[in-house]
């Protein structure tokens, strides 16, 4: 890894902060926090069930299918039965980006699920592709016998020995709704039934199966023709179920497992290496323009893994046009900024708290001058830490083509058809003038088209009415795009030379949302104020949402 890798960067945030940089999506790890629950079963539960049927389509033999969210596709078919496999889609569907595929995200869920119900941390790979049409059937069901379960996770990879312990790890948390499988549970009986007493990622399920005590549906159902769960588990004499009964055995054997089974992709994909928390993360580097149109306008975050009050941080840069104009250059020493806090905020997420870890993170919101502009940046910790991406510095590519956030628009109407950004691209003077300044967009699809993301490109024209800023050195440029887009790159051709930024947000256009978040953060007390595209949160039934007018 090396900053900057888009992929990368935001798997690994989108993992251990829970959250993407877009405000107006809710946080990842918010969605099954605590083991919290959404119709009858925990939504880890669903979260987990979708990645398992979405890979259980995986053959061996010949390398094809495993996660690729080709259950998009497959959503309705009779094996993927149950809310919890739609409603998980749609959570997930608002974390793709044109470099994150909605496979790498349901394979994230299942981590973020586990360990939201205390469960061991699955490591972590990316780098999953999407299928674009479904795969045959597979996804194994409880009326089948143990022959053809015996087979089905042959062919998805796994022995006899780990079909068992996949099936006790997939069955630790919810359970069987009467409404998906009445003859499995009557509806006269229960809405469902759970797979163990405890309403957490743990041994329970062994344990309630071992002494006799369990009530699972699958293993003392009132039909013995659908008991596939004591079927499998005792197979093989109950060995394998006694082996993992102990609550590390437990934990050990699922996080292998469960890594096992998001790791089982088609044979031409080519996972990352494990996403581990960086030490040091740097985020994405905005370069914009002030709100007064005076000064070019640097932000970036640090983050450092542990918290310590007595830190100072400095940031330094170099620019990137020496002597020009009446500029005045940064010495060979560089520029250098402080933090917007000295103190920094203290993070919190799932697995920052499975991992012990309180990270802090210092921003930075830096005036450059306009006319040296800037090129590369570092950091320096103490005085003496020198952080500068082994060497060679963070570098800002280009401040050519700038994304100006605060001066586009977006409207406001309950109507989705009716929504749209006015997207304003600031462009620095250049002669001869850019031939085409341009944006590729991205939208994230919706359950109508099975989820695929849409591309589309737009011209921008001169904006006459918003001319002439930072010293008349930048020029806009707009174009207005439908509500679906989330994120885009803007592009100027100039002089056959193409200066792109990459993966800009519509959520960053202004008036902005500011998210609240009452207590310690790590409960469900989240206040979401002044929002625009308030329909992202309209799910979210543990939070308070309102709306109100522009500023
Ligand atoms: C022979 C293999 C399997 C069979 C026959 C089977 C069958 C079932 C059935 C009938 C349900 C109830 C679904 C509903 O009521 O909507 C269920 C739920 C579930 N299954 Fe499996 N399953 C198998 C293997 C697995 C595996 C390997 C995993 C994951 C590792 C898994 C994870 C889950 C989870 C988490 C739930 C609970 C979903 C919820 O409560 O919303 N299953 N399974």
């Amino acid at each position: 890894y090396r900053w900057p890798s888009p992929q990368i960067d935001y798997l690994e945030k989108l993992l251990y902060e829970g959250r993407t940089e877009d405000p107006r999506i809710e946080p990842l790890d918010f969605i099954g926090h605590n083991c919290g629950t959404r119709l009858f079963s925990p939504i880890a539960a669903q979260l987990i069930r979708l990645a398992y049927h979405d890979m259980a389509t995986h053959n061996v033999d010949d390398g094809t299918g495993g996660l690729d969210a080709s259950i998009r596709f497959e959503i309705r078919r009779d094996e993927n039965i149950g809310d919890g496999n739609a409603f998980s889609l749609d959570d997930f569907h608002f974390y793709t980006t044109p470099f994150v595929s909605m496979a790498d995200i349901i394979a994230l869920g299942t981590v973020l699920g586990v360990v939201s119900c205390d469960g061991p941390v699955i490591p972590y790979r990316g780098g999953r592709i999407d299928a674009i049409s479904a795969g045959p059937p597979g996804v194994p069901q409880p009326h089948e016998d143990l022959a053809s379960h015996t087979e089905s996770f042959r062919r998805q990879g796994f022995t006899n020995e780990e079909m068992i312990k996949l099936v006790a790890c997939g069955h630790t948390v919810g359970g069987v709704q009467s409404k998906d499988f009445p003859t499995v549970v009557s509806r006269t009986e229960a809405v469902g039934v759970f797979f163990d007493k405890t309403n957490v990622f743990d041994s329970a399920v062994v344990t309630e199966y071992l002494n006799g005590t369990i009530e699972n549906a699958l293993v003392v159902g009132r039909n013995s023709s659908t008991n596939s769960d004591a079927r499998i588990f005792g197979s093989d004499g109950n060995v394998t179920m006694n082996s993992i009964a102990a609550s590390e055995a437990f934990s050990k054997a699922c996080s292998d497992l469960l890594g096992r089974m998001i790791n089982t992709v088609p044979k031409t994909v080519q996972l990352t290496e494990v996403i581990n928390p960086f030490p040091i993360k740097v985020g994405k580097a905005r370069l914009s323009i002030s709100g007064d149109g005076s000064l070019l306008q640097l932000n970036v975050t640090i983050r450092l893994l542990e918290a310590n009050p007595n830190r100072s941080i400095k940031l330094f840069y170099t620019s990137r046009y020496t002597g020009a104009g009446s500029g005045n250059p940064c010495s060979s020493t560089g520029c250098s900024a402080d933090p917007i806090s000295s103190t920094g905020i203290t993070l919190s997420s799932s697995m920052f708290t499975a991992l012990s870890l309180s990270p802090v993170k210092y921003t930075f919101s830096v005036g450059i001058d306009p006319v040296t502009s800037i090129s590369r940046f570092w950091f320096v910790i103490d005085g003496h830490d020198v952080v500068d991406n082994e060497g060679t510095g963070y570098e800002i590519p280009q401040d050519m083509a700038l994304f100006d956030a605060g001066r586009s628009t977006r409207t406001r109407s309950t109507d989705p058809a009716n929504r749209s950004t006015s997207v304003r691209i600031a462009v620095r003077n250049s002669s001869p003038l850019p031939s085409r300044v341009y944006i590729d967009t991205y939208d994230q699809g919706d359950a109508q088209n099975s989820y695929v993301p849409g591309l589309a490109s737009f011209d921008l024209r001169p904006d006459v009415g918003l001319n002439d800023t930072v010293a008349g050195m930048y020029r806009y440029y707009v174009v207005t795009i439908p509500d679906p887009v989330v994120s885009f790159d803007a592009h100027v051709d100039v002089d056959g030379q193409t200066f792109t930024e990459e993966h800009c947000l519509t959520g960053d256009v202004a008036p902005k949302i500011n998210v609240y978040t009452c207590c310690d953060g790590s409960s469900y007390h989240n206040f979401i104020v002044d929002i625009r595209g308030a329909e992202r949160f309209a799910r979210q039934k543990t939070m308070i949402v309102y709306e109100t007018k522009a500023e």
